[in-house]
């Protein structure tokens, strides 16, 4: 018999949009689940275990195969870098990555960037040939420009509510986001015929771009 997969599910903005996936392919998880305290919820029906996970954790659980795979915004897989497979765009909780200022923003020396992705700015700034000063914040990254904490920030951008209210603009767009199905390496071997076939349930659901 073949193990359970456990699947690291992130808590947050992505969960409900990756349950109701997972339940359209035929594997159904609560929507609600996150809005108890559990951490393990097994589907024995399913063989599988699905572990809520803080988002950005969710390629540390899968890189150390406590988790075989997970769902895990491409944001995250960036600044992370983990050693983990992407599988498949699961095409939800879609935004982008970008670089925002004050709309008289001006190019100075050596100008600091307020983000929660210091790795993806330094990254992107490095590729413009361009010296920055990054300064990591862990949200409310729009507050930094409006108080003089930095000249710009990258950050994550959907509507364009949060920067129209706070007067700010979306300056360059670094790369689109949706989330992503990791897997383990070891467990893609060891449990591949498992992972195929959850790939290929949620394949079938997907929207005809992404599949
Ligand atoms: N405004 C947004 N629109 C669409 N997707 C978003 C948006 N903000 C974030 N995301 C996606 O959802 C993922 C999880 O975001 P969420 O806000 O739930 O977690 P988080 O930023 O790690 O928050 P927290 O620190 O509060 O746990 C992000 O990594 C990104 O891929
Ligand atoms: O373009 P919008 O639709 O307004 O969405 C973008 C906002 O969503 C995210 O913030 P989140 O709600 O995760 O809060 P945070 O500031 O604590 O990261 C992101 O950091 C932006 O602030």
């Amino acid at each position: 018999m073949e193990d359970i997969l456990k699947v690291a599910m992130p808590k947050g903005r992505i969960y409900k949009q990756a349950a109701k996936m997972f339940t359209q392919a035929g594997l159904p998880i609560p929507e609600d689940l996150e809005e108890g305290r559990r951490l393990i919820i097994p589907v024995p029906g399913a063989k599988m275990e699905f572990i809520l996970a803080k988002p950005v954790d969710v390629p540390t659980y899968v890189e150390y195969g406590v988790a075989d795979i997970g769902v895990v915004g491409k944001d995250v897989l960036m600044e992370e870098n983990r050693n983990v497979y992407e599988l498949l765009d699961l095409g939800i909780a879609r935004c982008r990555m970008s670089v925002i200022g004050l709309p008289d923003w001006k190019q100075v020396i050596n100008p600091r960037v307020a983000t929660k992705y210091p790795n993806v700015a330094s990254q992107y700034f490095r590729e413009q040939g361009q010296q920055v000063e990054v300064i990591k914040l862990n949200g409310s990254i729009e507050l930094a420009p409006l108080i003089g904490l930095a000249d710009r920030i990258v950050d994550m951008v959907e509507t364009g509510q949060t920067l129209k209210e706070n007067g700010l603009v979306e300056q360059e767009e670094i790369f689109q986001i949706t989330s992503r199905l990791i897997a383990n390496r070891v467990s893609y071997r060891m449990k591949n015929d498992s992972i195929q076939r959850l790939c290929d349930m949620l394949q079938a659901v997907l929207p005809t771009a992404q599949r």
